[in-house]
């Protein structure tokens, strides 16, 4: 009998030498799908990861060939406030910065190329505030159609004055000081301000001569400018801050041309963006008659983080109790020569003088020789100033104090000078918003020249 083959000894984790392999058939099949398996995964990863970036390499080309794609045209901020954005709350970029001329020193002259085969020249005044003036700037031409056109229109008084009857009705009503203060206090804060004041006296001398005043004096705190209330009772014409008669030409397309030029010139002079001149309120043209002056005044008011700018109001979108003109720059065009008198007195000009409770200075009819600086009105000339101090960053910093002016009594013949003030609000953001809104505004009239500000200036 044959032996019986020799049988592998059965396979036994305890019996099998450390390190010793599996037997064959079974090994083979687990490491062949192991591999399988892998190289499936494998694949699919590499195919995930060449999708995606084909995914992001065509879509971020798609964007690039956008025209206002910022890799293909960078668009500096000051396009980017320039193209049509709904107005929002976000801060606007700062891409302004106002220029401002340099006065050098009193006496200094500069040579100005404004209109085309005419040099002007522009000699500074003071530096305090930063004045100047240029003879010439406005031909006879122009002085006259200015004055004409200012005629046509129709020139209505300054400032209220007593009426025919008024103080008849006064004594009639017979109304108590309190009555008195609440029917002059036009906006209502609890205070009369100037405009409201002369309005008062008058009313006030025919009731209870002086009695009235100074209970509104005790009951406000309003600022009076010659604090003698007997004088007030005396006195006529002095009281009134200003006797001129005024008008406001339109100055945007479609007007006169001459209106038009004086426009582009003042651009030129001030080297501010055109825009912001457009946007400022018209050409004021004023006439005073012989006896006519106005008080030393500001032509812009002090500015506080609550006070509103008259030509931003409506794009501020918030109501304050303070608001002013926001007159950065004012350019007086003297349109004809005075006979006598009409001198425009800038009292604290340059500080040489200046004495704070020196309140006689504002009064222009008994005080002009004692004015620091006066310029006399020669037909064509230009003074220009700056209402504001710079805030040292490239905008409108503080309200200069030494930018107080007035218009001497005229005493001889008569008196005619027109105004172009340049509108700007010290918040920037306010500003911009407003350039923003007028912008969309525009476009939404579809070019009609906007001049905002042609029905809402304010008597200061
Ligand atoms: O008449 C003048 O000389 C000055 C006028 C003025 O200050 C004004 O109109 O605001
Ligand atoms: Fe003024």
């Amino acid at each position: 009998m044959d032996d019986p083959p020799p049988r592998h000894p059965a396979p036994s984790r305890l019996g099998r030498p450390p390190g010793e392999r599996l037997p064959g058939p079974k090994t083979n099949v687990c490491s062949r799908s192991y591999f399988v398996v892998v190289m499936v995964f494998f694949h699919v990863y590499i195919i995930n990861v060449i999708v995606l970036l084909l995914y992001v390499h065509y879509s971020s080309g798609q964007e690039d060939s956008r025209p206002d794609s910022p890799r293909h045209a960078p668009t500096s901020d000051k396009q980017n406030a320039q193209s049509p954005r709904p107005p929002s709350k976000a801060p606007l970029p700062r891409h302004i910065f106002l220029p401002r001329i340099e006065g050098i020193r009193v006496g200094h002259v500069q040579k100005l190329s404004l209109v085309p085969g005419k040099v002007h020249e522009m000699r500074t005044l003071s530096l305090k505030p930063l004045l100047f003036e240029i003879p010439g700037f406005l031909s006879e031409d122009e002085c006259r159609i200015v004055m004409q056109l200012a005629q046509l229109k129709g020139l209505m008084e300054s400032q209220l004055m007593v009426q025919d009857g008024q103080e008849e009705l006064a004594k009639e009503l017979s109304l108590s000081p309190e009555e008195i203060f609440n029917l002059l206090d036009i906006n209502q804060d609890g205070q009369l301000q100037l405009h409201e004041v002369y309005v008062t006296v008058w009313i006030v001398n025919a009731t209870s001569p002086t009695e009235c005043l100074r209970t509104a004096l005790i009951n406000s705190s309003f600022l009076l400018p010659f604090s003698d209330t007997d004088s007030l009772a005396s006195e006529g014409w002095s009281q009134l801050v200003r006797n001129s008669r005024h008008t406001w030409l339109y100055q945007g397309k479609g007007a006169h041309q001459v209106l038009q030029d004086i426009k582009t010139r003042v651009t030129r002079l001030t080297r501010l963006p055109s825009k912001l001149v457009d946007l400022s309120e018209p050409l004021q043209v004023v006439r005073y008659e012989q006896g006519g002056h106005y008080h030393a005044h500001h032509d812009s008011g002090p500015f506080y983080p609550e006070t509103a700018c008259t030509h931003t109001r409506l794009a501020a979108n918030a109501s304050t109790p303070f608001e002013t003109s926001c007159r950065y720059i004012t350019v007086l065009f003297y349109l004809n020569s005075v006979d006598g008198g009409g001198e425009t007195a800038f009292p604290v000009a340059d500080n040489r003088t200046f004495d704070e409770n020196d309140v006689d200075l504002m009064d222009t009819r008994r005080n002009c020789d004692k004015s620091n600086l006066r310029v006399k009105p020669t037909k064509g000339k230009a003074v220009f100033w700056y209402n504001y101090l710079s805030d040292g960053k490239g905008w409108v910093g503080e309200q200069d104090e030494y930018a107080l002016h007035g218009g001497c009594v005229v005493t001889h013949g008569t008196k005619w000078v027109a105004n172009k003030w340049i509108n700007i609000d010290p918040d920037y953001q306010r500003q911009a918003r407003f350039e923003q809104l007028v912008s969309h505004q525009s476009e939404d009239e579809d070019d009609e020249d906007l001049t905002v500000n042609s029905d809402i200036h304010q008597e200061l």
